[in-house]
């Protein structure tokens, strides 16, 4: 099935401008319903971003990626003070024990006062959060200033996006608007910045069953991302995104110039009881082309516990979890050098 048919364009200006009218902010809520209910993936245009600005971050990826791996390897993240922050060589990532065929660079909020967290530890299942104790008090590491700085400006662009779209899923569970405010003010929220070559066969690549992801082509496996909203900006490689729809079909999630793609988490699944989809998705870059992509992934705080939420709920009930330790859990098994 084409992406046209299954995966969405939702105009969400009305709630950028904040100059519209009920009736407009009420077909943004039906539609972002919808679409979270039934695919959980969606594109958005409207949505203020400069597209300059969208591009720009592409440049500076490919840029960066370009490098002799030896300048990149300067702030792997291989490196256990920088645990989980920073430069990723391809195949280390690991994505359901297969390494996966992208690099990436990767930043997430510092927490300056890890002991003003309020971990509502009575909800701990393990000691993960302790064992992760240098990602959670770690810094980042940036390439160099000019880097620093675009990303900066994009990451505060895309938390801005990030807190829009969390008011009007608010709203499209029939909440207060800021019902889900408190658990994201403090977003621990991850910039991913990714590279995927081109498999070596080229345009031949496809998933086989077993063997090792990296010869099978795949840029990243099947997974469901860890929070609430996955905000991505996807280059213009085409035939490499690809999303599972209800019925199990992979459906691509074709790039579509100036919008951005938005996918649900785990945590909203949670938050609803189900309700809403974190809808498995996969990377396999069949474009033939050196293919880039900046993910910023608007989480719940690090010390958030999610339950489901007083009405939100519809479908089954989930046990709560501690987004901290859901997210430690998840980047333990990520890495191949985290043992
Ligand atoms: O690069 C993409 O299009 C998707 C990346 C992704 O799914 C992830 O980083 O979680
Ligand atoms: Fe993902």
């Amino acid at each position: 099935m084409a992406a046209e048919d299954a995966i969405p364009t939702i105009d969400i200006s009305p709630f950028v401008d904040g100059s519209s009218q009920d009736d407009a902010h009420q077909r943004v809520v039906t539609e972002i319903d919808n679409a979270c209910r039934e695919v959980g993936f969606f594109y958005i245009k409207g949505h203020g971003v400069d597209e300059g600005l969208l591009e720009e971050v592409h440049a500076g990826a490919k840029a960066f990626f370009q490098l002799p791996l030896h300048d990149k390897m300067r702030i792997e993240m291989a490196d256990n003070k920088y645990m989980g922050r920073g430069y990723q060589a391809v195949g280390e990532n690991v994505t359901k024990g297969r390494r996966d065929l992208h690099e990436a660079l990767d930043v997430w909020r510092e927490i300056n006062d890890v002991a003003a967290l309020r971990i509502p530890t009575q909800h701990l299942r393990t000691d993960v959060v302790q064992k992760m104790d240098a990602f959670v008090r770690g810094k980042n590491q940036w390439p160099d200033a000019s880097f620093e700085a675009l990303y900066t400006q994009y990451i505060a662009q895309m938390l801005k996006l990030g807190d829009v779209l969390v008011r009007i899923m608010a709203l499209a569970l029939g909440l207060a608007e800021d019902a889900l405010s408190s658990l994201t003010d403090k977003s621990f929220f991850c910039l991913r910045v990714i590279g995927y070559p081109p498999p070596e066969d080229g345009a031949s690549c496809c998933v086989r069953e077993g063997g090792d992801s990296m010869q099978n082509g795949v840029g990243c496996g099947e997974h469901t991302d860890y929070g609430f909203v996955t905000l991505l900006n996807q280059d213009d490689t085409q035939s490499a995104l690809q999303a599972q729809t209800l019925h199990g079909e992979w459906v691509d999630v074709t790039p579509r110039k100036g919008t951005l793609v938005v996918n649900l988490g785990d945590m909203l699944s949670v938050w609803t009881g189900g309700k809403w989809r974190a809808t498995p998705h996969r990377v396999v870059n069949r474009g033939g082309q050196y293919r880039t992509s900046v993910v910023v992934f608007y989480e719940p705080n690090f010390d958030a516990y999610i339950t489901s939420a007083d009405g939100a709920a519809g479908g089954k009930s989930e046990k709560g979890v501690v987004y901290g330790e859901h997210v430690c859990q998840k980047i333990a098994t990520n890495f191949s050098f985290i043992s």
